[in-house]
């Protein structure tokens, strides 16, 4: 019980076998997770983050007891998740984006009624705990209303009242605010905001850097399995300190245009962005180098936006930060 530490990660590790093919099988494996380790303080509101794939999944759900680690530990709140799975399970709650788990044709309030049946949640308590998490969502006043008529952000707001009905210590939330429009990502931000307010530790996975410098406390960024930075969003920002930002936007910019845009000299990271019709192109260069005139140049023929030269942001960092993986 006494841990400091919320989440102990040591060593963590996990690989998939799989078989592939029909008529020839042939086995293969993947090195999801390849030796994490982390700790995270009790109340502390913590952020994984990476590309698709990374292992940031996977590696909550070692934590989270769904899955036997190949190798390493981990304990939450000082429990080994997978000896002490029953004392782990009792302190965690686990909500994963998207819209499957919830009933639509409930209301909110059903909902929630029904799952703090399921979840053993005594009596008693059940009334007065529902109107606490409807009001730390933001839900008061909509919990009559069946799920079917929820949009995404609500939908996902529930299922965050849902993983607390049990009253965790440690909240893991993978990926909340996929396909949440930005209004209803910023009210999402808020509920996750209110629950590190309250005591509660939460691991959060998210694609968006933005949301991570936001409300983490502290992020780590995992690549290829791999851990390849873990620090205070400051401290991540300085990875991205000495470069300067060109940002392009661009419809239809050839590949062989992008691999040129790396090979300009003082130039250390690009990324593209697809925004429908729209590519965003970022070029980080030497902050003393001007290299706009030769990005433009390497553009030549290409329909461009908006054209703009700026300080590095924290997803910047990111940026370098994955691609040095
Ligand atoms: N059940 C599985 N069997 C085989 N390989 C798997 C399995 N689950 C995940 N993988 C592989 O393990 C690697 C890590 O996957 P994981 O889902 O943990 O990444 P992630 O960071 O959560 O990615 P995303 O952001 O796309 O959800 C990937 O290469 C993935 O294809």
């Amino acid at each position: 019980m006494g841990s400091e530490y919320a989440i102990e990660a040591e060593g963590l590790r996990r690989t998939y076998r799989t078989r592939t093919g029909w008529l020839k099988p042939r086995r293969s494996e993947v090195e999801a997770v390849r030796g994490i380790d982390l700790t995270v303080r009790r109340g502390e509101l913590f952020g994984l983050l990476g590309p698709n794939g990374a292992g940031k999944t996977t590696t909550i759900k070692m934590l989270n007891t769904l899955l036997i680690p190949t190798a390493g530990t981990a304990r939450i709140c000082g429990f080994d998740v997978v000896t002490r799975t029953r004392e782990v399970r009792r302190r965690i709650g686990y909500v994963f984006g998207g819209d499957r788990g919830l009933y639509d044709r409930l209301s909110g309030l059903d909902n929630l009624r029904y799952f703090a049946e399921l979840y053993g949640v005594p009596p008693h308590q059940q009334k007065s705990a529902i109107a606490e998490l409807l009001d730390l969502v933001g839900l008061t006043g909509r919990e009559h209303e069946r799920v079917e008529g929820y949009s995404r952000g609500m939908r996902q707001r529930l299922h965050i009242a849902r993983g607390l009905l049990h009253d965790p210590d440690v909240l893991f939330l993978d990926e909340p605010s996929i396909g949440v429009d930005p209004v209803a990502a910023r009210e999402l931000r808020r509920t996750v905001g209110n629950l590190a307010a309250n005591g509660t530790t939460v691991l959060l996975t998210t694609h968006y850097m933005a949301e991570a410098d936001e409300l983490c406390d502290r992020i780590a960024v995992i690549a290829d399995g791999r851990l390849q930075a873990l620090g205070t969003p400051a401290e991540l920002r300085s990875h991205a300190d000495g470069r300067r930002v060109v940002e392009v936007e661009a419809y239809g910019v050839p590949d062989s245009a992008i691999a040129a845009l790396r090979g300009l000299p003082g130039v250390r990271e690009t990324a593209v962005e697809e925004r429908g019709t729209l590519q965003l192109l970022t070029v980080q260069s030497d902050a003393h180098l001007d290299v706009q005139g030769d990005v433009l140049r390497e553009l030549a023929g290409v329909r461009l936006g908006r054209v703009a030269s700026r300080e590095p942001t924290l997803e910047d960092a990111y940026v370098a930060i994955v691609n040095a993986a």
